[in-house]
């Protein structure tokens, strides 16, 4: 064959299920967006290439991998190489399957973008080839739904059975990338548990609430395109307010909350789905829903806590040489002081051991992240599940009950303490500026919540805001302190941008004049996401189209936002941190190639998608950017003598905490 060498034999190799009867046309430029043109040399079934060509071709933008030369063929069915390929797709997409012999192999991001970009349009992503991208809704090219062998009641988490990964919440971030690679993009997983009775086990024990087991099927659908998963949260509008929350999975917490007759967890119609209130899915959760995100969740209304944020920051910072020993201790009191200065509107001083005395509020930190840890506990153990519903109350459940007890308890002191000084006309000017008082004004003027509704609203809003944010705010600090460049490169941004903005402010803390401080953010959630898998949703409305499957009605799918993130096949050294990866011309770069899923939104970071995504989210990040610039712009943080990145250890207790090292800050002049 003409212009064909030994090792431009190696072909791509895939079925093609009708017979091809165009010749090569459309090729090169046009379809791969301004890279040159391949030659063809051979007009028939086969098309070869050489690989010097080929890779010439592919051309690997600054940042990725040269792609591996393409892969051996086989006789049986119709080869193609990369163009053939490309070509056949073309002609007739949706009758272009991937042969099973590639079942194991993965391609080069490049290749499979190939085979997944034509015309400026991406098509779905591949289960064998394990390529992801950006796919339309529109375009119906199937990819195969795969499905983990499952056992009756057992579901698929019997490793030896249905060849998945052992469940380690101290390894949790290797799950899914392990789950993905035996079986691919789009997969469907029994749940396990015994009927309704017992549903979950191990980490997946969030995805079922045993209150809301019905129309499950017991069946998890896993998704790593995010525009299929857009298909699921569309439909959830179109069936607005009742979309499904992951609060409606954490079964000890509503247990709690209705046995202490919290307005939060009860409804006003035992009968519908609204009957748990604002953790079910009713009119309920919407009320609440809607009143609590108010003055918070619009960048406008985040924007506006920063000076008070930035005020408790700096205080903060002060406070960690001297909690080098606990800086797991340290964030979570960082975040607490900057969530009650958006609050309150006042300093809490908690972070510095030198200012933090107050007795409850170290109580009230310890008691809020206690209690989180073991609602993570109990839900993570089917044991525990058996004996609640059994009738018994563990002493984890009982410990569990005590903190957020204790937790709330300070909680709601401090808001009736604000309402006295409020009625009394002594509020500071920054107390004005606050959250809690203008949720007080609101809630008198439309009273689309009743009063006791509100203080259940600001003391779930305190005891949820401590330990998520302080495992962004740990991994940020741990990123900065094992990657020295960063941290410098950081620094001198931070310098810049606060000389010319005139201190730490909003304007200072811009993406437009901080890119880097916003792609060290960014870089966070891709490696080390405080919540890997935050996505997960039911089609409640009807059957649903997924990579050409029909998924039926009331299933819940989940969209493994991890797993492409850190597949080396798609990401260049996933396992370092490069916050440049987020530059507008790393992005531009990846612009028509598989790897361009990274920039879709629904990869952006762990607070989930659609309208439960996490009212808190908008102020986490600020928090976090604000702590991390003054911690930096005090402080060159390293990390212990001889520890470095393959010495980190973390655990999974309902957030991803890493187990933070004693790093050492050293005074920046
Ligand atoms: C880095 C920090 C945080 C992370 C990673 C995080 C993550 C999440 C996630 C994944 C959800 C579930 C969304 C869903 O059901 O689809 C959620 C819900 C929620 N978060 Fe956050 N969160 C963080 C901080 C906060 C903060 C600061 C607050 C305080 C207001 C907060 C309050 C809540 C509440 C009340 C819900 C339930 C919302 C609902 O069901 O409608 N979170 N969060």
């Amino acid at each position: 064959m003409q212009g064909q060498s030994t090792e431009n034999k190696h072909l791509l190799h895939f079925k093609y299920t009708k017979p091809r009867s165009e010749t090569h046309q459309l090729l090169g430029g046009e379809a791969i967006k301004g890279r040159s043109k391949a030659r063809v040399t051979s007009p028939a079934r086969s098309s070869y290439f050489s690989r010097s060509t080929i890779i010439s071709w592919l051309n690997p933008a600054p940042g990725l991998r040269r792609p591996q030369p393409p892969l051996q063929s086989n006789n049986k069915h119709y080869d193609f190489d990369a163009i053939g390929i490309f070509e056949a797709t073309q002609m007739s997409p949706s009758n272009f399957h991937c042969s099973t012999e590639l079942a194991n192999l993965r391609l080069s991001s490049r290749i499979s973008s190939l085979l997944h970009y034509r015309n400026g349009r991406h098509l779905s992503s591949c289960p064998v080839t394990g390529a992801s991208d950006a796919a339309p809704t529109s375009f119906s090219n199937k990819v195969e739904l795969q499905e983990v062998p499952t056992l009756p009641h057992m579901g698929s988490l019997v490793s030896f059975y249905s060849n998945t990964p052992e469940i380690d919440l101290n390894s949790f971030y290797d799950f899914y990338p392990a789950m993905r690679k035996r079986y691919g993009d789009f997969y469907k997983m029994g749940i396990p548990g015994l009927g309704k009775f017992l549903i979950p086990l191990y980490g997946l024990t969030c995805m079922i609430p045993p209150t809301q087991t019905q129309g499950s099927r017991g069946m998890l659908y896993v998704i790593t395109d995010p525009n299929e998963m857009q298909k699921v949260i569309r439909q959830e509008k179109a069936k607005q307010p009742y979309p499904r929350g992951i609060v409606e999975a954490e079964w000890p917490l509503i247990d709690w909350l209705h046995s202490k007759g919290s307005v939060l967890g009860k409804g006003a119609n035992d009968d519908t789905e609204d009957k748990y209130g604002f953790v079910g899915r009713g009119e309920t959760w919407k009320r609440i829903r809607s009143f609590m995100q108010t003055d918070m969740l619009s960048p406008q209304s985040a924007a506006g806590y920063i000076p008070i944020m930035v005020e408790a920051a700096t205080l903060a910072s002060r406070g960690a040489p001297a909690s080098a020993a606990d800086l797991n201790g340290y964030a979570n009191r960082c975040s607490f002081d900057l969530f009650t200065a958006l609050m309150f509107g006042n300093l809490s001083k908690m972070a510095d051991p030198q200012t933090g005395h107050d007795q409850e509020n170290i109580v009230f930190c310890e008691a809020a992240v206690n209690g989180m840890d073991k609602m993570f506990k109990q839900m993570s153990s089917p044991m525990q599940l058996l004996l609640f519903k059994l009738g018994i109350k563990t002493g984890m459940y009982k410990d569990m009950a005590q903190a957020f007890e204790t937790a709330t308890s300070i909680a709601e002191k401090k808001y009736q303490e604000f309402r006295k000084r409020m009625d009394a006309n002594e509020l500071t000017e920054s107390e004005k500026s606050s959250y809690l008082r203008k949720a007080i004004v609101r809630q008198a003027e439309d009273e689309s919540v009743r009063e006791e509704e509100l203080a259940e609203i600001i003391k779930i809003a305190l005891t949820a805001a401590i330990d998520t944010t302080s495992s962004l705010l740990s991994w940020n600090m741990l990123h900065i302190a094992l990657n020295p460049t960063v941290q410098e490169k950081l620094h001198a941004e931070l310098v810049e941008s606060t000389q010319k903005c005139g201190g730490l402010n909003a304007e200072a803390l811009r993406k437009g004049n901080v890119p880097y401080l916003h792609a060290v953010l960014r870089e966070t959630h891709r490696l080390t996401p405080a919540a890997p898998l935050t996505v997960l949703k039911e089609n409640s409305l009807s059957d649903l189209d997924i990579h050409g499957s029909t998924i039926p009605k009331d299933s819940l799918i989940m969209l493994d936002g991890y797993s492409v993130g850190i597949d080396e096949s798609i990401v260049d050294s996933p396992k370092e941190f490069r916050p440049e990866r987020w530059f507008p011309d790393a992005v531009e770069a990846r612009k028509g190639t598989a790897a361009e899923i990274l920039d879709h939104p629904y990869y952006r970071d762990a607070f989930s998608q659609g309208s439960r995504k996490c009212p808190g989210s908008r102020v986490a990040n600020n928090e976090v950017l604000i702590m991390i610039s003054q911690l930096v712009l005090d402080w060159e943080i390293s990390p212990p003598q001889g520890y470095g990145k393959e010495d980190v250890t973390y655990c999974m207790h309902g957030m991803v905490h890493p187990n933070l090292p004693q790093l050492q800050f050293v005074a920046r002049n």
